[in-house]
């Protein structure tokens, strides 16, 4: 029987990578505006309702983060209100809610990868906004998986990649955060897990262990520096001009929002528990790069 998934989002990494990867026995029904608008949370059961889902996916957001700072109420209706509207329409359905969520929950002050059942302490509006709708969520269904990822990338929609691969176009050097830790992580392979999550929800309706928070990045570990320069390596490697990673300090690089110094995550518990483990962000980073190399040499053809 084909399992129907509907995703709230159009343009975005996550719903554009969703329906790239749709697997055999999988429909993914795409929700956008006007039908379904975040920001006027009354939009989000009806049309949730109308895609006959078996499973809610919530990867819409509000994830302009410096934006948020000025404009804290919209952000919080969109990624807070109506998540909970989305879970809600869940419950009301009987069927599991995903909800993608953020390391900017967290302050970042720890020195080990966060664990899910870490202290929060949102240092922005976003992060605030986020964490808001990880409770709304959780207080409207406990049929729920919140996966908390980080530092996403793809070909689609905006990303740090992207904003490098450009700068790269007219600069032979491009000043990066050294002190922000985190995973760059691949939407393509969020897509994937998610598919997997979304599967064993809906097999294992009992599993108490299934449900919950999880952690959800690539392996491994890098400051945004780093990933400046394995762009730029793999830019280099297609033929691209040198480019040079300066490596500086976040109050060298002053944006309206805070940011953790720490973003690394411990994703065990999504292995223990679903058998969801991401690749290495190097793997993934390349053919992402790559393509996106691929696509600006066909443009300018
Ligand atoms: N980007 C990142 O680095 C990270 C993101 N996350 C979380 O993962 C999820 C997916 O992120 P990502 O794919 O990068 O997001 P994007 O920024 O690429 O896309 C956001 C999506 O949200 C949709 N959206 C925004 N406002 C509304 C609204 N009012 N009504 C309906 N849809 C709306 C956009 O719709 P439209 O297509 O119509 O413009 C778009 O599809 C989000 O929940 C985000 O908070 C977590 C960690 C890192
Ligand atoms: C463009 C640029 C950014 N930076 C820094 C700023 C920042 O600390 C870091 C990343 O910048 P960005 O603005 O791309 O990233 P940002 O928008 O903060 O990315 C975040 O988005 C939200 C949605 C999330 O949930 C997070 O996990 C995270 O991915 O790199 C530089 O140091 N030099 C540069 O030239």
């Amino acid at each position: 029987m084909t399992l129907r998934i509907a995703v709230t989002g159009w343009t975005g990494q996550v719903v554009c990578a969703m329906l790239e990867r749709v697997p055999v026995g999988v429909e993914v029904i795409a929700l956008r505006r006007p039908d379904l608008d975040l920001a006027v949370p009354k939009t989000v059961a009806p049309a949730l309702r109308s895609a006959r889902p078996d499973v809610i996916v919530n990867t819409a957001a509000y994830t302009a983060v410096d934006q948020a700072e000025s404009e804290p109420e919209l952000a919080m209706r969109v990624n807070g209100e109506a998540a909970g509207e989305a879970a809600r329409a869940a419950a009301a359905l009987g069927i599991p809610m995903i909800q993608l969520s953020t390391d900017y929950v967290f302050d970042g002050t720890l020195d080990r990868p966060y664990r899910e059942d870490d202290a929060t302490g949102p240092i922005s509006a976003y992060g605030a906004s986020k964490l808001a709708g990880e409770r709304a969520v959780a207080a409207a269904t406990g049929n729920h998986a919140i996966l908390r990822t980080a530092w996403i990338y793809s070909p689609f929609g905006k990303n740090f990649v992207k904003t490098m691969l450009r700068l790269a176009e007219t600069r032979d050097e491009v000043g990066v955060v050294a002190d922000q830790a985190g995973c760059p992580t691949s939407a393509l392979d969020i897509a994937d897990a998610i598919f997997t999550v979304a599967r064993n929800l809906t097999a294992r309706a009992d599993d108490a262990d299934l449900r919950g928070v999880f952690h959800m990045s690539a392996a491994g570990e890098a400051v945004w520096a780093d990933v400046a320069e394995a762009i730029f390596a793999e830019r280099e490697r297609h033929g691209g001009a040198p480019v040079r990673v300066r490596r500086i300090a976040t109050a060298d690089y002053p944006t309206p929002a805070r940011r953790p110094a720490n973003s690394r995550l411990d994703c065990s518990k999504l292995a223990l528990a679903h058998e969801v483990r991401l690749p290495e962000w190097q793997s993934s980073l390349r053919p992402c790069v790559a393509r996106l190399l691929e696509d600006q040499a066909k443009d300018q053809r």
